[in-house]
């Protein structure tokens, strides 16, 4: 099989004649002649052919982390669609869009087209031939190949602004919201020192073994090929993550010659550092603080993992949820409540707090975590968010100084969810969520019918050198 990633760095010297390798990668680029190229049998060969070679300035980056570049056709190429910016292209095409993986806006590169989509194409970097002054060297000498992380060539200033102008962009392209509007109300990104080695949760994967008598591939999906990467260590694991990998990887392979993994099935291992250490056990209760207060869990269950960003997040949220512009809030909702993070963390400044979950073992997670704590004000209860609406509790509740925190999965909220919280009308909304995406279309709906308004957004760098953003949203009833 040809494995197409490798990255040459050639210096911004007019002469192009230094070439450094930026990366150390696994398959070193070899010049390829015409008759060493394989091409793949679904390739389609419009507009350009396989492994294709042309230089091109990237204009942005996709909120996946990929750049975006805008090429020129091939001489005599047409493909139907709008008509170019410029307006010369008789209803046909003339520019085309080319993603790129580890690039940064403004640098010129030198890329290699691997497949045509219908209106883009995808392509490997080969070289960066004008570096960004924001370019850096990665830690993780598999930076380049692996699929976790999008941006450890990118100095954590950038990613940040980066990240800010994601959440900007898809305020203004999903939800609605004006750029001007969105600009303002959505602040800079937050993040810590710890821009390494924070990550306090990992799963790593294997294959199903098959026949195989040694399983040497554990880590994670490839960048744009499904196929997994060795991962014998993650730079942004924690140090003890990283100490506890090599047992773990050959306790697998201890299992496998034993027999006691089924060959059909590939899995996913969990290493979870608490304070009790390192625990892979899915089952095996952990504890871990944050700020006065101690969260006890199960190892395999939905905690945020990056233990330095939490504090900052939590502060966040329970310093907007008990608000100062129209008054202290005495009432607070948490949806999607978890092991009651944000509920019990806010409760001091609270008279009353109920959290809906609709994992039960995380509600009875979040009850004995009041009790371990010596809370009294909060309630939990299991069922699915929209729920919370329908019992008489929360309607007896007082709507002008009550505050509901959401904090939903990736997918988002409900659209039930959502109408029944905009029925219900609390003073204050204040929407935690890791997929901006979603947030942006809830907030479609959440300011649709003009009963709120945006007042703030924060984007949270939870997860330094990849692509993901954690965003807060802060929405205030207009009366
Ligand atoms: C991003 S986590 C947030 C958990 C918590 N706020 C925290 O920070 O630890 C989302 C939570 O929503 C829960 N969940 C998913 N769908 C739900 C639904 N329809 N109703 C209530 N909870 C749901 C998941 O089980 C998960 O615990």
């Amino acid at each position: 099989m040809l494995l197409r990633s490798s990255i040459a760095f050639i210096s911004s010297s007019p002469s192009r004649l230094s070439v450094t390798k930026l990366f150390s990668t696994v398959n070193p680029l070899t010049p390829l002649t015409p008759s060493a190229v394989v091409v793949p049998k679904k390739f389609v060969p419009t507009p350009f052919p396989y492994h294709h070679v042309m230089e091109a300035t990237v204009e942005s980056l996709t909120n996946l982390g990929v750049g975006v570049c805008r090429v020129k056709l091939p001489e005599g190429v047409a493909v139907d669609g709008d008509v170019d910016s410029n307006g010369d292209g008789e209803g046909k095409k003339k520019d085309w869009v080319v993603f790129v993986p580890s690039v940064i806006p403004g640098e010129l590169v030198q890329l290699r087209i691997y497949r045509n989509f219908a209106s883009y194409s995808s392509a490997d970097l080969l070289s960066v031939l004008s570096p960004s002054p924001h370019r850096v060297s990665p830690q993780c000498s598999i930076a380049n190949e692996c699929g976790g992380c999008q941006y450890q060539h990118v100095d954590v200033g950038y990613q940040r602004k980066w990240k800010r102008m994601h959440v900007v962009e898809l305020l203004e392209r999903i939800g609605g919201i004006e750029r001007e509007e969105g600009e303002r109300v959505v602040k800079e990104t937050v993040g810590t020192d710890e821009v390494y080695n924070y990550r306090s949760k990992l799963t790593p994967h294997y294959e199903a073994p098959r026949d195989r008598t040694e399983i040497d591939v554990i880590g994670f999906q490839r960048k744009q090929i499904r196929q997994l990467i060795d991962v014998p260590s993650c730079v942004i694991a924690t140090e003890e993550i990283n100490e506890a990998l090599p047992g773990v990887r050959q306790r697998v392979n201890d299992r496998l010659k034993a027999g006691e993994l089924k060959k059909k099935k590939g899995a996913t291992l969990l290493l979870r550092h608490a304070n009790e250490g390192v625990i892979f056990d899915h089952n095996q209760y952990v504890t871990t603080n944050v700020l006065d207060l101690q969260f006890k869990f199960k190892a395999g269950n939905f905690f945020q993992n990056n233990p330095y960003m939490l504090p900052n997040m939590v502060n966040y949220v329970v310093d907007q949820a008990k608000g100062e512009i129209g008054g202290e809030m005495t009432h607070l909702v948490d949806c999607y409540c978890g092991s009651g993070l944000f509920c019990l963390s806010a409760s001091k400044s609270f008279d009353v707090c109920v959290g809906i979950e609709v994992n039960d073992k995380a509600v009875e997670e979040a009850q004995q975590n009041a009790a371990l704590n010596g809370i009294t004000n909060c309630e939990f209860i299991a069922a699915s968010a929209e729920q919370i609406f329908y019992g008489g509790q929360v309607q007896s509740y007082p709507k002008d100084k009550t505050c509901v925190v959401i904090d939903p999965p990736r997918k988002g909220a409900s659209e039930e969810f959502l109408e029944q919280l905009l029925k219900f009308g609390p003073k204050r909304i204040v929407y935690m969520s890791c997929g901006p995406d979603t947030q942006a279309r809830d907030t479609k709906i959440l300011l649709a019918e003009k009963k709120y308004k945006l007042s703030e957004v924060v984007p949270f760098d939870l997860f330094p050198q990849t692509r993901h953003i954690e965003s807060c949203a802060v929405f205030e009833r207009s009366d």
